[in-house]
C-alpha cells in the first residue's frame, strides 16, 4: 500500500519526488508559483509530466521512464481531487452528486445511494440531499464536495486549498470536518495556512521554485526552519550563511547565538540563524556590550503588528523587529532611516542549514 511520485516538468522548472504513507496527510506549502498545483495536477492526471513515474497501491499512474509511456486516465487513478471551488454537477441533486463516484465505479443504484447517504451524514449534510448545488451556501457546497470525493473511496485524496474560497465562519467547520475524515486516510493538502498544516497534516513539504526545499513533521519545521519560507511561516527572522566557530557569517554580517549541537559548529558549512522579531531591539546608535549582536540596517517599512509596531529592515524588508508604539515614537522611526538592530546572542538559534 504505497504512493510515490517522481515527476519533472521542464517548462516549469519542476522536479519533485514524494512518497506518502497509507494513513498519512502531507501538507504542501510554498510561495505563489512554487509548483504546488503542478504537483497535484500531475498526480491527478490533469498534467502530463515530461518524465517520471507514479504508483498508487500497486497501480501505475504513469511511467514515463526511457522507452515507456504508460499513462492511466484521471478517472481510473483511484485519486480524488477537492478543489477550492466545489465544482458540483449543477443539474444533479446533492445526493446524485455524491452517488456519482460509486455509480461510475460500477456500484448498483441502491448501493451507490446508500454510500452517498453515509457520506452525507459524515459531513453533516443529510438534510441537503434533495437540493440542487445552486441552492447551497459556499460552506455547504464544499461539505458536499468532500462527501463526493470520499464516496469514491480514493486511495489518495488531493485537496487544493479547500478552505480558500470559504468565509471565516464556514472555514473552521470544514477544517474540523477534514480533521475527522482525514484521520487514517492518505491525503495531500495544498495550503497557505500554517494552522491547516499543524492541525490537519502529519508532515509538511515546502516547495520552492519547483523543488522540495524542506520536509518533515510540521512542528519540527516550524521550530527549526531551514528555508526562508518555513521561517516566515513560523514568524521568525531567518539569515542564511556559513557557520563560524562562534556563530554564522552572512556577507558582512556576523551573528552570535546558541546551538544545541554538543560539538563545535562545523565551521565553513552552510548554516542558518533564526530569531523572533520580539527579541530584536532598535537603537539609533551602535550598542556595545556582550553577548549581543548589533548591526546597522535601513528601515523599509513600519506596520502595526498586534499591540505593537513591526519594523522591517534590510534588503526586501527581510528582517523584522517588534517594538512598542511608544518606543517607535521616542526613536522617531521612519522608512529610509538607518538604525541598529540589537539581538541578545541567547535569542539567536544557529544550526547547520
Ligand atoms: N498552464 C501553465 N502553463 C505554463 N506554465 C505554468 C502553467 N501553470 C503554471 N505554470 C508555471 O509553473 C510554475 C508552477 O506553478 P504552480 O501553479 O504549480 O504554482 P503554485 O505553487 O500552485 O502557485 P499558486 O500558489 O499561485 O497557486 C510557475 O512558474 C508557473 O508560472
Amino acid at each position: 500500500m504505497t504512493f510515490s511520485v517522481q515527476a519533472a516538468v521542464a517548462g516549469r522548472g519542476f522536479d519533485v519526488s514524494l512518497a506518502v504513507g497509507p494513513a498519512e496527510t502531507v501538507a504542501v506549502m510554498g510561495a505563489n508559483g512554487a509548483g504546488k498545483s503542478t504537483l497535484l495536477n500531475v498526480i491527478a492526471g490533469l498534467l502530463h509530466p515530461d518524465s517520471g513515474t507514479a504508483l498508487l497501491d500497486g497501480r501505475t499512474l504513469f511511467d514515463l521512464t526511457a522507452g515507456r509511456g504508460e499513462w492511466t486516465a484521471p478517472h481510473r487513478r483511484g485519486t480524488a481531487l477537492l478543489a477550492q471551488e466545489p465544482l458540483l454537477f449543477p443539474h444533479l441533486s446533492v445526493l446524485e452528486n455524491v452517488a456519482f463516484g460509486p455509480r461510475s465505479a460500477g456500484a448498483s443504484k441502491p448501493a451507490a445511494r446508500e454510500s452517498a447517504l453515509r457520506w452525507l451524514a459524515e459531513v453533516e449534510a443529510t438534510e441537503l440531499q434533495s437540493r440542487r448545488p445552486a441552492g447551497l451556501s459556499g460552506g455547504q457546497a464544499q461539505r458536499v464536495a468532500v462527501a463526493r470525493a470520499l464516496a469514491a473511496d480514493p486511495g489518495l485524496l488531493l485537496l487544493d486549498e479547500p478552505m480558500a474560497a470559504l468565509d471565516i465562519h464556514a472555514a473552521p467547520l470544514l477544517r474540523r470536518l477534514l480533521k475527522r475524515v482525514l484521520a487514517g486516510r492518505r491525503a495531500i493538502i495544498i495550503t497557505h495556512d500554517v494552522l491547516d498544516a499543524l492541525f490537519l497534516a502529519d508532515r509538511v513539504v515546502i516547495l520552492e521554485n519547483g523543488r522540495i526545499s524542506e520536509e518533515g513533521p510540521t512542528r519540527d519545521i516550524l521550530q527549526r526552519p531551514r528555508s526562508r519560507f518555513a521561517a516566515g511561516l513560523a514568524g521568525l527572522n531567518f539569515v542564511a550563511g556559513h557557520l563560524t566557530e562562534h556563530g554564522l557569517r552572512s556577507g558582512a554580517l556576523n551573528l552570535y547565538g546558541h546551538h544545541d549541537v554538543a560539538a563545535p559548529l562545523p565551521t565553513g558549512r552552510p548554516g542558518v540563524a533564526v530569531f523572533p522579531p520580539s527579541a530584536v531591539s532598535v537603537f539609533l546608535t551602535e550598542a556595545h556590550g556582550s553577548p549581543r549582536n548589533s548591526f546597522a540596517v535601513t528601515i523599509t517599512d513600519l506596520e502595526p503588528h498586534g499591540d505593537g509596531i513591526r519594523v522591517r529592515a534590510g534588503e526586501g524588508g527581510q528582517l523584522s523587529a517588534d517594538i512598542t508604539p511608544a518606543a517607535s515614537v521616542d526613536l522617531g522611526l521612519a522608512p529610509g532611516m538607518q538604525v541598529y538592530f540589537v539581538i541578545k546572542a541567547g535569542a539567536v538559534a544557529i544550526y547547520p542549514g
